[in-house]
């Protein structure tokens, strides 16, 4: 028999004062080493809460958790967390919906003026003593340009925000959001998807995937060749392939990306060696502050539900 003592694992690391909160509470707590299977098999066949980000939670994870009365996101997307098998078991999942929304709306606006002022190239031509490189280099203003949003939740409604700040007009597509509300906004509702890539300069997605990646070739030649395509939702909403040639061939201007389909980016990916392309690691959601209320919102949650079902005093949450 086992004699590890693990109440609550943490796939992936979250901030300290979350920790603290788990542990004051009298739950011992453990922080993987890594992802990988073999470390966290011996925490999850004990452990009655995990607490994941990214990474979500497979099948075959949740199967090695036979002890499992509640799983945390820290973070939106729960696309990664197998829910059937949750589901079979009655096992509540939750989430932290608009913790991370500010860093990541900040975010986007960073990757749309890294692709309109051509920061990337800018830095290298500024090291190499680049003289020429402002004569050749075409950049432009955020102001005056169209921002289309995909979805219209709670980091898009931020993202509308801040591009109305820089003088940008605002479209979105959510089939969800009340009229008013958009109205009230200052918001354009378009009626479709490509309306969208066709309206706007600057495309940003905010939605959740589906089975098919819904920027393709097609959409990215809607977006055309002044546009700039910012995805910090989630890979599977575009076509890598497609984006690559679209950023070799000049069908778009540019695209800056905080997600891709297979995260860290393998030595295969087609965006690798494209030009005008601004990559980021997955760090919508990292900063200082958006780790403080991911990690209190997914903590109190967890801490919660630990309460309701009289696995923690109930006084103490
Ligand atoms: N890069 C990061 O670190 C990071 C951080 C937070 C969230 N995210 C991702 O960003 C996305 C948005 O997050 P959020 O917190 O704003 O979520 P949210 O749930 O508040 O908003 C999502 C919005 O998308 C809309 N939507 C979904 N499918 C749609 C469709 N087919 N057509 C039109 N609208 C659609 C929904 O109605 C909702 O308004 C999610 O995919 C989330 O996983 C990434
Ligand atoms: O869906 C989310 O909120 C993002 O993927 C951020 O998740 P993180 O907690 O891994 O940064």
């Amino acid at each position: 028999m086992s004699d590890i003592r693990c109440d609550c694992l943490i796939v992936q690391p979250i901030a300290k004062s979350a920790i603290r909160m788990l542990e004051e509470q009298g739950l011992a707590v453990h922080i993987a080493a890594s992802t990988a299977f073999a470390d966290l098999e011996p925490y999850l066949a004990v452990a009655t809460a995990v607490i994941t980000r990214n990474h979500g939670l497979s099948a075959r994870e949740i199967e090695a958790a036979p002890n499992l009365k509640v799983v945390g996101v820290h973070g939106t997307g729960t696309d990664k967390v197998h829910k059937p098998s949750l589901a079979a078991r009655g096992i509540p999942l939750h989430n932290t919906p608009g913790a991370n929304a500010q860093s990541v709306a900040e975010l986007v606006i960073g990757l749309a003026l890294a692709c309109s002022r051509s920061l990337i190239a800018a830095d290298n031509a500024s090291r190499t003593g680049d003289t020429l490189f402002r004569q050749h280099h075409r950049t432009f203003e955020l102001s005056g340009r169209r921002l289309g949003l995909f979805g219209y939740g709670h980091i898009a409604k931020l993202v509308a925000k801040l591009g109305q700040a820089f003088g940008m007009e605002v479209a979105t597509i959510s089939r969800y959001t009340p009229a008013e509300e958009l109205q009230r906004d200052g918001i354009t509702l378009l009626p479709d998807l490509d309306s969208l890539c066709e309206w706007a300069d600057v495309v940003s997605l905010h939605g959740i995937p589906e089975e098919k990646p819904l920027i393709d070739a097609r959409r990215l030649s809607l977006i055309g060749k002044t546009g700039i395509l910012i995805n910090t939702a989630r890979g599977a909403l575009i076509d890598e392939e497609a984006l690559a040639t679209a950023l070799k061939d000049g069908t778009i201007a540019g695209a800056g990306l905080d997600v891709l389909v297979v995260e860290p980016i393998t030595a295969d990916n087609p965006l690798l060696d494209c030009p005008n392309l601004v990559l980021t690691p997955h760090i919508g959601g990292s900063t200082d502050e958006a780790l403080e209320k991911t990690g209190f919102q997914v903590a109190s949650k967890v801490l919660a539900e630990l309460a309701a079902l009289e696995r923690i005093p109930a006084t103490t949450t």
